[in-house]
């Protein structure tokens, strides 16, 4: 018995080394892919690829893309080849290989690679995700939601949310206290997304724990092992799939389920018709001639783009104008620019502020172009070919399946086109200025027909946010702030470790 038992343990300890040296080969195979294409790659991490996983990283997702960025660029190079854990991705760099990637052969490169399983995961089945002939229906059937006419429609919402804003901030700034204004914007980001997506009055601020902001906040705070996972999915999507992995916990869906249901059915049980995302969604529902191929909607493919309306607008504005606030507070001369354009042009208005009103902001939309740029919410996006590529005027040939980022942060940083880049510059985006670089130099919204389909609302909300606070409050750095900023290894979207602390003070 003993010696079976022996025999057993050093059968299965050879079995464990002959896998490994299996799998030891296997990945210093895959990191050939590259060199064996001829095409310029940083050397890569053994297991990790050039992307460190958040517990070997210091600096952010967004920071580390931009540095291999400008280490690929320092060395001449118009694209590079990296590696994401074992997988290879294409990264250009030259702005005409990044246009026809997204636009003018944008065929090639329609659906985005991130993992997607809808059997066992619908909530996962959204418009930032799916690919092929469904992307396309939902895209052409929701591009009519964000349409200059449609903002309008909302914007009465978006202004009352921007009021309780202004209210909250004011008994805030009566108890003298500093303020997170991370956490504050995102209980307005909350209230005008819980309200348009949802069709729910969420009273974020009188409320803050509402079951509402607690499962975004669960959403949004990926712990390091929910990176791992998304990270793995992401790279092996059919491993992930035949595992039937999902990526949030079945509770998170069942509580959006629960709340889209819930509202459907309330508004059809009393005729109420809104202008929101959550009519446009249930009109497509109601078109019977529709077939399944996402020309129609099904419950729980409303919930899928509910949600991703939800996660895709709430942290990216709320960062946005957080971001937006912390350069105007060490900027006063620009901040006091702010003020007096919003001065002008509400005294045009009657003091009311309208949807036309908010495109006369124009130097506020300078300064929110150029946070944009310092502190793009998306610091990367991916595409993924769908039809093999040869990338013009060179000899290289993009495999159907290989996987692109798109370096935003890196290319608003670049030097090249952004002198003293670290500068906040508003500037940069003025008419003349803008005329000079090539328009793919500042692209935090993406580009080409998969843009961001939310950008008018992300604009307007975070107009009228700035607005609210910056009319009535002048804002300084509190010293609980960390300086320099700090950006945290784990989060995808730039978040700062401590928080941004501002005091506002009232104005006469
Ligand atoms: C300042 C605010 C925002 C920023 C910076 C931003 C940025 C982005 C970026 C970079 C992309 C990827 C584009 C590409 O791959 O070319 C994207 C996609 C998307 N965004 Fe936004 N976004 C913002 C606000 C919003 C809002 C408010 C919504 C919805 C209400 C929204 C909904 C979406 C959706 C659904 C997609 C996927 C589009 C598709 O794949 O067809 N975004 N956004």
């Amino acid at each position: 018995m003993g010696i079976l038992a022996d025999r057993l343990v050093v059968d299965l300890l050879g079995i464990v080394v002959a896998l490994l040296a299996v799998a030891y080969v296997w990945i210093k195979w895959s990191y050939q892919y590259w060199e064996k294409r001829n095409v310029p790659y940083l050397p890569p991490a053994f297991l990790w690829g050039n992307i460190l996983p958040p517990h070997k990283r210091t600096i952010s997702f967004g920071e580390d893309v931009a540095n291999i960025y400008k280490r690929a660029k320092d060395k001449g190079w118009k694209y590079l080849g990296i590696y994401a854990l074992t997988s290879p991705v294409y990264m250009p760099l030259d702005l005409d290989i990044i246009k026809n990637i997204m636009s003018k052969d944008f065929n090639h490169f329609v659906d985005r690679g991130v993992y997607v399983n809808e059997k066992v995961e619908p909530i996962s089945a959204h418009l930032f995700s799916i690919g092929g002939v469904k992307w396309r229906n939902l895209r052409t059937k929701f591009s009519p939601t964000f349409t200059s006419g449609k903002m309008k429609t909302m914007f009465q919402t978006v202004a009352k949310c921007g009021s309780i804003l202004e209210n909250y901030i004011r008994n805030e700034v009566d108890a003298n206290k500093p303020l997170d204004i991370k956490s504050v914007l995102a209980c307005y980001s909350t209230d005008i997304i819980g309200s348009c997506a949802f069709g729910l009055e969420c009273n974020t601020f009188k409320e803050p724990d509402t079951p509402f902001r607690q499962f975004g906040d669960r959403v949004f705070n990926l712990n390091k092992f929910l990176v791992m996972k998304l990270t793995f999915a992401n790279q092996f999507p059919d491993v992930a799939r035949f595992l039937g992995m999902r990526i949030l916990s079945k509770d998170i869906e069942q509580f959006f389920t629960k709340v889209v249901d819930d509202t459907i059915k309330y508004r059809e049980r009393n005729n109420v018709v809104r202008h929101d995302f959550l009519q446009m969604c249930i009109d497509i529902k109601n078109d019977e001639e529709q077939s399944g191929d996402g020309t129609s909607l099904t419950l729980e493919e409303i919930v899928a783009q509910s949600f991703v309306f939800f996660i895709a607008g709430f942290e990216t504005s709320s960062t946005t104008m957080t971001f937006t606030l912390y350069e105007l507070a060490i900027n006063p001369d620009i901040q006091e620019k702010v003020r007096n354009e919003i001065k002008t042009v509400l005294a045009k208005h009657d003091n009311q502020i309208n949807y036309d009103a908010l495109n006369e902001l124009k130097y506020m939309g300078q300064v929110i172009d150029e946070t944009l740029r310092k502190y793009p919410p998306v610091p990367f996006v991916t595409r993924k070919c769908v039809e093999d590529y040869k990338v013009p005027n060179s000899d290289l040939i993009i495999k159907k399946g290989i996987r692109v980022f798109i370096p935003i942060r890196g290319i608003h940083y670049d030097e090249d086109y952004y002198e003293a880049s670290e500068v906040f510059d508003p500037e940069r985006f003025s008419d003349e200025n803008k005329q000079t670089r090539h328009p793919y130099a500042h692209i935090p919204f993406g580009e080409g027909p998969r843009i961001c389909i939310g950008m008018r609302f992300g604009i307007m909300q975070t107009k009228v946010g700035l607005l609210s606070v910056l009319k009535n409050f002048r804002v300084s750095l509190n010293k609980k702030t960390s300086n320099p900023l700090k950006l945290s290894p784990t989060s995808f979207i730039p978040t700062t470790e401590g928080g941004i602390w501002l005091d506002l003070n009232k104005l006469n």
